[in-house]
């Protein structure tokens, strides 16, 4: 899996723009989209028969060269037009496909049909003539193609400005944008392609990368490798949820802090009675801790809003996740110290940063240079952004992972890697790829538990 740029329309219009400025001329590029497109649909789809729905604006445009080159493979292809083409590289396009052109309501069903309606210039959503007329014929072909988007998607934020079938796949043009990575955009194909047409994008926002990982060195000790506390509470299941997941997370060594011998679990964690706010502030003296992990069944009560106090004056670096969250969000403990992770899903998120404008990406990188902490803003995309303005946005996660128990095992995983690695932008982006790698390799109808027992294997197969 690559860390590829993630560019807003705005942005992809930039660095279009900068590509022509250095001598490529516009046209040039659409017959490289063109070309890029032609070849993956060439590659599935040989010479089985395929209609081309043309938009006004440019992605028509690109539309019109896949028809060109795709009729001089000599496949059987027909072109249905929404109206006239509107900027010349579209008229261009289309006298150089020459042949005919229907109307989207006349044309028939086809076995491959390819949307080049809208790419990033869609403004609103389709006529609902439109829209239905797009269903219909998707739903009829077996094989479905995207060009740059599905049309109906907004590029930057990844709503849908009307209803969008199902496509097979959607094939970025230069960069992935928003949508493409966004739900519910991103639920609205089953396969991502980006393709490269000669368009240097550098962006701040990237689609999650695997990551490299270390194995320990010789010299290395429990204690240079990582030591993590783990703040539990009053539903210790949570806490041992995270303290085990943290445990199988590469750090050396976990200590729950909490009521002693009400569970099991694994017999290498710690367990250290800690029930009040000032044992917990004795235990987090210790020099040698790295990291300290609090919010995964912490409880809500003033109880709990001493310990968590206690958590955040100790000065180590922090991961704060759950009941924690909802306390900082109340503004009953102190403020969040710098460096730390906090891994809220969209109600922490709210509660603790309010309504903020703009899309997922927008929102996390905005939370994350508020707080000046790593936000890992969970969903079945996760957003992970730094407070230097970068984002990664995990796509693909199995959808079995919305199950009681998994927000805990991540937490747990991201203050090991953060034990690990001392960086937390680095661990954050570390433990949510190791936690969709688990629960890829757990399959499904997995619990929480089943996600650890999967971490060995998931950071073995990563080193
Ligand atoms: N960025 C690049 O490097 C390249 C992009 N290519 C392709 O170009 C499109 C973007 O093209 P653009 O002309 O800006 O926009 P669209 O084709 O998406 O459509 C704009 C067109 O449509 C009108 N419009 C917008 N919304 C609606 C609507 N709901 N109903 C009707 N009409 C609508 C709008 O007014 C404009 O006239 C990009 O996605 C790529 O596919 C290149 O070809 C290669 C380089
Ligand atoms: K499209």
């Amino acid at each position: 899996m690559s860390d590829l740029p993630i560019l807003t329309a705005a942005q992809m219009r930039e660095a279009e723009q900068a590509a022509i400025a250095s001598g490529i001329a516009e046209y040039e590029l659409m017959e490289r989209a063109g070309a890029a497109v032609a070849e993956i649909i060439w590659r599935a789809g040989g010479r089985r028969d395929l209609l081309l729905l043309c938009g006004p604006g440019n992605n028509g445009g690109d539309g019109y060269v896949v028809a060109r080159l795709l009729r001089a493979r000599r496949v059987p292809v027909r072109v249905a037009a929404l109206g006239e083409s509107r900027t010349e590289s579209a008229r261009r396009a289309r006298s150089s496909w020459g042949g005919p052109v229907e109307t989207l309501e006349d044309a028939a069903p086809a076995t491959q049909i390819v949307d080049a309606l809208f790419g990033t210039g869609l403004s609103r959503g389709l006529d609902s003539a439109v829209a239905d007329r797009l269903r219909c014929l998707t739903e009829q072909a077996a094989f479905s193609y995207a060009v740059d988007l599905p049309s109906s998607v907004e590029t930057d934020s990844g709503a849908l400005l009307s209803a969008v079938p199902q496509f097979g796949v959607c094939i970025a043009l230069g960069a992935l944008k928003p949508a493409h990575v966004l739900h519910p955009a991103a639920g609205s194909f089953k396969r991502l392609i980006c393709a490269d047409i000669g368009v240097a994008a550098s962006a701040q926002a990237h689609r999650l990368a695997a990551p490299h990982l270390e194995a320990p060195r010789g010299a290395d000790h429990k204690y240079s490798r990582g030591l993590v506390a783990v703040v539990g509470g009053s539903m210790a299941g949570a806490g041992l949820l995270a303290a085990e997941a943290a445990a199988r997370s590469g750090a050396g060594m976990v200590r729950l802090l909490g009521a002693v011998g009400e569970l099991s679990g694994s017999d290498a964690i710690v367990r250290v009675k800690a029930l009040q706010a000032d044992c917990v502030e004795a235990e987090l003296s210790d020099e040698r801790l790295a990291t300290v992990l609090a919010g995964p069944g912490l409880g809500r009560d003033q109880n709990a809003v001493g310990r968590l106090s206690a958590v955040l004056r100790c000065g180590r670096p922090l991961v704060l996740d759950a009941d924690a969250l909802t306390l900082l969000g109340k503004g009953e403990v102190g403020d969040i110290p710098p460096s730390s992770i906090l891994t809220p899903h969209e109600g922490e998120f709210v509660r603790l940063f309010g309504d903020l404008p703009g899309s997922k990406i927008d929102r996390t990188r905005e939370a994350a240079r508020r707080s000046a902490a790593v936000v890992v803003l969970k969903g079945s995309d996760t957003v992970i952004g730094a407070p230097d303005g970068r984002v990664t946005v995990a796509t693909g996660a199995s959808p079995w992972l919305s199950t009681a128990g998994t927000g805990d095992v991540l937490a747990g995983l991201a203050a090991g890697r953060l034990a690990v690695v001392a960086d937390p932008f680095r661990a954050a982006c570390e433990a949510v790829w190791l936690h969709g790698e688990a629960a890829r390799r757990a399959r499904a109808a997995f619990v929480a538990d089943d996600l650890i027992a999967q971490l060995p294997a998931a950071i073995a197969s990563r080193l």
